[in-house]
């Protein structure tokens, strides 16, 4: 099993996809996979979603397909059963953090205070969600907690957008980003994938130097 830190650093960032349609989701995750993006989060918020990550891991062999809005045990033993790359969690409990060690699964869990980052520090966990990133207080936020817990490494995730994720990904303890604002809505309802795909590239290259877009 690949290290959660090895997918983080795949790349500078983790669409959050909800699906609807299960006939979406091969189109949606091709443009999303031609557009540069390495690394795809499904939540498991609708009905198809499993399935849907089923469809896309054995259409994407050597991308890393995770689930996500695992947030109690059916939603993890579901995440296990349909071999999920990795699973993201909004925030813990304990049984979620013992079954993930016990599975020997790939958990990204969710931290927005100190004690919570210390909390999963004990249990093992130097990769964190820092969800929700910009109303827990963002780039200040992780700033803050970079002196203390410099060993701790983030993928914030909730109201990042296009432009402040340059900002985010300056940051010495933020591996990459999530965020959904390269899915958008409109697009997705009119099956628009050559949109969808331009801004997964915009998204696939913020980082990087040279990026003005
Ligand atoms: O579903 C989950 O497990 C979540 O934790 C929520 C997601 O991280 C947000 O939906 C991100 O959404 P944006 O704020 O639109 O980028």
């Amino acid at each position: 099993m690949t290290d959660m830190i090895d997918i983080l650093k795949r790349g500078p960032v983790i669409p959050v996809i909800v699906i609807d349609r299960l006939s979406d989701a091969l189109p949606l995750a091709s443009a999303l996979v031609e557009g540069g993006l390495k690394v795809l989060e499904v939540t498991l918020r609708t009905s198809v979603a499993i399935e849907a990550v089923s469809q896309i891991k054995q259409a994407f062999p050597d991308v890393a397909v995770g689930t996500g809005t695992v947030t109690d045990m059916s939603t993890l033993r579901a995440s296990i059963e349909v071999g999920a790359d990795f699973m993201v969690s909004p925030g813990v409990t304990s049984s979620l953090l013992r079954a993930a060690v016990a599975e020997g699964v790939n958990l990204l869990p969710g931290a927005s205070t100190p004690s919570e980052a210390m909390h999963l520090l004990e249990e093992g966990y130097l990769c964190q969600k820092f969800f929700p990133a910009e109303a827990a207080g963002g780039i200040e936020m992780l700033k803050a907690l970079a002196g203390p817990l410099p060993q701790i490494t983030f993928c914030p995730t909730g109201g990042i957008s296009l432009e402040s994720a340059d900002r985010y990904l300056e940051l010495a303890n933020v591996a990459c980003v999530g965020g959904t604002w390269m899915l958008n809505k409109k697009m997705i309802e009119k099956k628009d994938w050559s949109g969808i795909k331009k801004l997964a590239q915009q998204a696939s290259m913020v980082g990087t130097t040279n990026n003005d877009s």
